[in-house]
């Protein structure tokens, strides 16, 4: 009898120690688990995150549609790889691959690969037509790549494929003679558009996303040459960023960026003025420095005065009242002190105001011009009261 109560005293003791580690174990297991998924979040908050940010109405990203229905799918590394071109390298890596579903569908949606449509610092794009009936544009990474394997898998991360562009880029439209020149009128409707993208992006998201390369080759036109902004391989979800070495492109990016090597929501503004100069002017950025803004700025009074820098291929066809605001504007946007620099909001508010159709705009102004003379009239009536009145005691 005591033996088997000292048996049975042992057993509850084994029991009880098994239960405890087999216990430990699960918790220390849960919470390192746990531990690594708060690191992934963590990573996901500092790092590029295109994908996430939704499409508006005339909006900002061009990247997802495709993609996201295919967000999360392993891709299957099949021997069909084994026989791509060496510059479809990038192809290979399981997130960029299962964007598209399987590369033979790929291979098949751009006809072996022959329909490029263009070639950007990743390397080549081409047209895919997909099975859904949807026309895309996949983007390929080149070996000798200008821009880094990093910043295309951060661009691309699940999203080779885009939302085809018919129309292609604002900058192809301002600079190629193949193209007809864009009337004023749909410059200021882009400029408006772009400028909605980015209002959006940095009032509308959450957390803000700075996108870090706005310029014309980075604004695409739908069929109704309605505009997006593409190209997020360089946009982080940060309001303010610290970054080691600039990033950009020359002749956009923000001088003052560039001494403290911190990217803010105004850097971003910065840009966009230069983008307002470029798409009234026709003249690139990226060409020089734009000393033709500060040239015509001398002649500038009261915001009126911009007429010299218009796109000679508009040939004069132009809303001169409309150029002065847009000129005015831009060259707030480019003010060397960040902080004097407008919001994306208030942009988007005096862009509305020149967007809108003359007659309001005349109306809005006679409007005024009424206000002014009825004070005026009012200054007169009593003036002419008071001198009354004096007169009056004097005589008396
Ligand atoms: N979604 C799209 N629809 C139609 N054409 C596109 C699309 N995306 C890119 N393209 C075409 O491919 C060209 C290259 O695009 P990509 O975004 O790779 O480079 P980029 O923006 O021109 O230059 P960089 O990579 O130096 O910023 C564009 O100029 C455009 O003509």
């Amino acid at each position: 009898m005591r033996n088997f109560q000292r048996g049975l005293a042992i057993g509850i003791s084994v029991g009880v120690v098994i239960g405890v580690v087999l216990a430990m174990s699960v918790i220390c297991c849960i919470r390192y688990r746990r531990k690594r998924s708060d690191l992934c979040h963590d990573e996901d908050k500092v790092s590029p995150r295109a994908e996430t940010i939704p499409i508006r109405a005339h909006g900002a990203d061009s990247s997802t549609m495709l993609s996201d229905s295919h967000r999360g799918q392993e891709s299957p590394r099949t021997s069909e790889w084994s026989n791509m071109p060496q510059w479809l390298e990038g192809l290979k890596r399981k997130s960029v691959a299962s964007a598209c579903g399987i590369p033979k569908e790929l291979e098949r949606a751009t006809y072996d690969f022959t329909t490029n449509i263009g070639h950007g610092a990743f390397g080549p794009v081409f047209k895919a037509q997909m099975k859904t009936g949807q026309t895309a544009a996949v983007k390929v990474l080149a070996n000798d790549s200008r821009q880094g394997a990093m910043e295309f898998l951060s661009e691309k991360k699940e999203n080779i494929c885009y939302v085809y562009m018919s129309n292609g880029s604002l900058a192809s439209h301002l600079y190629n003679e193949k193209h007809e020149p864009l009337s004023w009128d749909l410059r200021v409707r882009i400029a408006l558009d772009v400028a909605r993208g980015l209002e959006y992006l940095h009032h509308g998201a959450v957390p803000p996303v700075v996108h870090r390369d706005i310029k014309s080759s980075n604004i695409l036109l739908d069929r109704s040459m309605k505009p997006r902004v593409a190209d997020f391989g360089l946009s982080r979800q940060k309001a303010n960023l610290h970054s080691s070495n600039v990033k950009g492109t020359f002749g956009y990016v923000d001088p003052e960026c560039m001494s403290t090597l911190i990217f803010t929501k105004r850097s971003h503004v910065y840009s966009f003025g230069e983008l307002i100069f470029e798409i009234m002017s026709g003249k690139n950025p990226q060409q020089g420095p734009m000393e033709y803004v500060e040239l015509a700025a001398i002649d500038v009074e009261n915001d009126v005065g911009w007429e010299e820098i218009a796109d000679p291929r508009l040939q004069g066809t132009f809303d001169v009242q409309q150029l002065n605001h847009m000129a005015a504007l831009a060259y707030t946007c480019n003010n060397p002190v960040s902080r004097k620099r407008p919001s994306m909001r208030d942009i988007v508010l005096t862009l509305s105001e020149t967007h809108k159709p003359r007659n309001s705009r005349v109306q809005h102004g006679q409007n005024h011009l009424l206000k002014q003379r009825k004070l005026l009239s009012n200054w007169i009536f009593f003036f002419l009261k008071i001198n009354f009145q004096t007169g009056s005691t004097r005589d008396c």
